[in-house]
Parts: C-alpha cells; structure tokens; sequence
C-alpha cells in the first residue's frame, strides 16, 4: 500500500506540474489484492489508512481535487469498493460505493467473484460542484450499465468517471466502445482513469485510462504504459458541454419508457 501511496504521489506531482485543478485516480488505486482473503484483511477505514491520509495531505499541500477509488471495511466480513472525493483542503466530501459487481465466468477469459469480498453500494450519488464542473461517480463495470450514467445525466452532470481495473480480454473488447457511447448519450466528458500491467501472478488489468469529449471524441488516451505512472491531461470544456446539449437536445421519451 505503500507502494501505491507513492506511485499516487508520482501522479499528483505529474497532475500539479500539468496545471491540473483535479485529478482522478483509478479504482482500487490503494492495492489489488490476489485473494478474497488479502483484499478483506488489507482494508482499513478511512481514518487509519496510511494510503488515504497521505492523499488527503497531499491534496491540501497541493490545493488539489483528487478522486480515488479505495476499499472500506464493510459488515459481515466483507469490504466496499468506494470512490471518494478528497478537496483542496483534505478533506473527504463526497463517497460512491460500486453498485454493479464484477461476477464472471468467462471460458479462457477471467474468472472473477467480486461479490465474494465485495459488498454492493445501493445508492446512485447526485452529481456534485467541482472546479471541473458537476462530477458524477461510478466505478469500473458500471460501465456496462448505462441507467446509473442516464441518471446522472438527468441531474445534469457535465462530467462522469469511471476509474477502473480493466480485465484484458474484456477490456479490448469494449473498454473504447463503452466509454464513447457513455460520453455521446449522457453528452458529458468522460474520465476512465484505469490501472495498466501486472498486479501479482493471476491479475493483470488492460489500462487505456482515456478522457473522451462529450461529442465522443477521445481527447486523451495513456495506451498501455504502466513503466512509471502517467497523466491523461484534458481541458474541460463546459461551454462545449452546453452546446452539444443546446444543439442536440436529447429529450426522453418518458410515456413510452420508465424515467431513470
Ligand atoms: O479487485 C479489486 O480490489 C478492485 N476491483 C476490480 O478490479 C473490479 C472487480 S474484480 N474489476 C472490475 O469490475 C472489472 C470490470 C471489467 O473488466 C469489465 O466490465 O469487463
């Protein structure tokens, strides 16, 4: 965890020398663990963990937003997937915990069972005011269901994130693809800060954090690099946000379908 604390810490430096007002970290940025056993006994609530104090430390240093997604202790042995939102004063503001669970069985693909340590979140959290503009929170295969991100939409977010940890096949797959189509139908930036390379043995995660414009376009994208952590930068555009929606209002059919 350690580790992680510095390679975050490589990152913020990167972030404040690019100008950054924010900087969004990927899902799980404390540790990936190689069992259901590891990653319930390494979670630490947030007040005695070493690795989020030490972001919110450097937040207040570096008068920088920072999100980041951790794991918590939660009841019944298990531990919830959260993202939070430290200020540029250190402090924790906001907290989403993943709703969606990564339960697969793929043949020759991965095998994985979040919910065996996971506890699942039940709640969409409303979009917030950041100096980015109104910030929606989702985790990693939320992705895949585009009712959380409808929903932010409709309480006009102009900015979602989905930090993640990418398995490869499924990654290649539909990483791109996802990420464009949340971007294009929520007419919003989208930024998927995502772990890249080997995490032990048995994990490895497909990386591809990308930043994609609310017309879909992939205005910043980190490939496969994982030698030393790197930065997506992007300018956030909210006049762009308010002309895409001005220009191309996308206005819900509610007497034909449920609102979201
Ligand atoms: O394990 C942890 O501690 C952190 N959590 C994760 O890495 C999660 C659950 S295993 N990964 C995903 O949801 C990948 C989704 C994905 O790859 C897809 O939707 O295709």
């Amino acid at each position: 965890m350690s580790a992680n604390l510095a390679q975050c810490q490589t990152l913020v430096r990167k972030a404040v020398a690019a100008g950054a007002k924010a900087l969004f970290l990927p899902e799980a940025s404390d540790y990936i663990g190689s069992s259901a056993a590891e990653t319930v006994s390494l979670a630490r609530s947030v007040e005695d963990s070493e690795f989020v104090l030490g972001l919110q430390k450097e937040a207040q240093l570096k008068n920088l937003h920072i999100n980041v997604g951790i794991h918590e202790p939660a009841s019944g042995g298990k531990v919830k997937n959260t993202l939070i939102w430290i200020d540029d004063k250190g402090a924790i503001t906001q907290r989403y915990q993943k709703v969606h669970l990564f339960d697969v069985d793929i043949k020759d693909g991965p095998v994985l069972k979040e919910s065996s340590s996971v506890e699942k979140g039940s709640e969409i959290l409303s979009p917030f005011e950041t100096p980015v503009g109104r910030v929606g929170l989702m985790i990693c295969f939320d992705l895949r269901f585009p009712e959380i991100s409808l929903a932010l939409k409709r309480q006009n977010a102009q900015v979602i994130t989905y930090p993640s940890a990418f398995t490869m096949p499924t990654g290649k797959a539909h990483w791109e693809p996802l990420l464009r189509a949340r971007a294009i139908e929520t007419q919003s930036y989208v930024i998927a800060a995502a772990q890249s390379g080997p995490h032990h043995e048995k994990r490895r995660s497909y990386g591809h954090s990308m930043i994609v414009s609310p017309w879909g376009e992939i205005v910043a994208n980190l490939g496969e690099e994982y030698q030393e952590p790197q930065i997506a930068v992007a300018d956030i555009d909210l006049d762009l946000v308010a002309k895409i929606k001005r220009e191309m209002p996308l206005l819900r059919r509610t007497d034909v379908y449920p609102v979201v």
